[in-house]
């Protein structure tokens, strides 16, 4: 199996704050992984790592077989990543079309036809202003765009935050889906119990330290250990 991302003994700060801890993890051709762990506990800076956005001070990050370590973030991006960041950043003054025809045309099983086969509420709600969207459309537009880039490999941050229970299992249904067509992904995930369900495996990360790396599914079934590294409750 090649692996699309190997980072390997990240040491990350912001400023003299000393945030990540030596953290390495693997994604593998095809793979959904899930990063878990508690409020603070460095999965942005993980990803931020990983996208050039803040280079890791030690370690390293190869990328689809290449050293990236401290490439710039549109090399990375360029060079096939697809980064989701947390907080959705669609245009609310434009349509869902509109927002659609912003990304350039990339070569690519992705154009905005196969988007709204994906995202059939898109297609419904094409001629909305982005900014009158639910959240959960526009975690679906945020991810629709990203895609449009036809990326080898996607990295998302928490797109559970901030939505409603079915709506968070309506995007999570969609990741599975894009999982099926075969796209390599990494989920950020505040809500284990969700993400473990489509993760192949799981890394926990708490004080920018790995303290679990291994299958998704005995994570997932074993409550007590998740509540204890994770700090979630199995309800979700
Ligand atoms: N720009 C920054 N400057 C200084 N410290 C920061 C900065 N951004 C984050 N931190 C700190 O780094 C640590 C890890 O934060 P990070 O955002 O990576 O965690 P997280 O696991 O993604 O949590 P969350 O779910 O809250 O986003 C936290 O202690 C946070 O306060």
């Amino acid at each position: 199996m090649s692996a699309v991302l190997e980072a390997e003994g990240l040491q990350t700060y912001y400023g003299k704050s000393h945030i990540l801890h030596g953290v390495s993890l693997k994604v593998n051709q095809g793979e959904l992984i899930a990063l878990l762990g508690r409020n603070g506990a460095g999965k942005t800076t993980t990803m931020r790592s990983v996208m050039g956005l803040t280079p890791p001070r030690d370690g390293n990050i190869k990328l689809f077989g290449k050293d990236v370590t401290r490439a710039a973030s549109h090399r990375i991006a360029n060079a096939g990543v697809g980064y989701v960041p947390e907080g959705r950043k669609i245009f609310g003054h434009m349509t869902v079309h509109e927002n659609l025809l912003v990304p350039p045309e990339t070569k690519g099983p992705w154009t905005i036809e196969t988007i709204y086969k994906l995202f059939p509420r898109l297609e419904e709600r094409k001629t909305s202003k982005g900014g009158r969207l639910s959240g959960g459309e526009q975690e679906m537009l945020a991810i629709a765009r990203a895609l449009l880039l036809n990326p080898k490999f996607l990295i998302l941050d928490e797109p559970s935050q901030g939505l409603a229970p079915v709506i968070v299992q309506e995007v999570m249904r969609t990741i599975g889906r894009m999982k099926g067509e075969g796209m390599s992904i990494l989920l950020v995930e505040q809500n284990a119990h969700l993400a473990l369900q489509l993760a192949d495996r799981a890394y926990v990360l708490s004080d920018g330290e790995v303290v679990y790396d291994g299958s998704a599914a005995e994570l997932g079934a074993d409550t007590e250990r998740m509540e204890h590294l994770a700090g979630v409750s199995h309800a979700g």
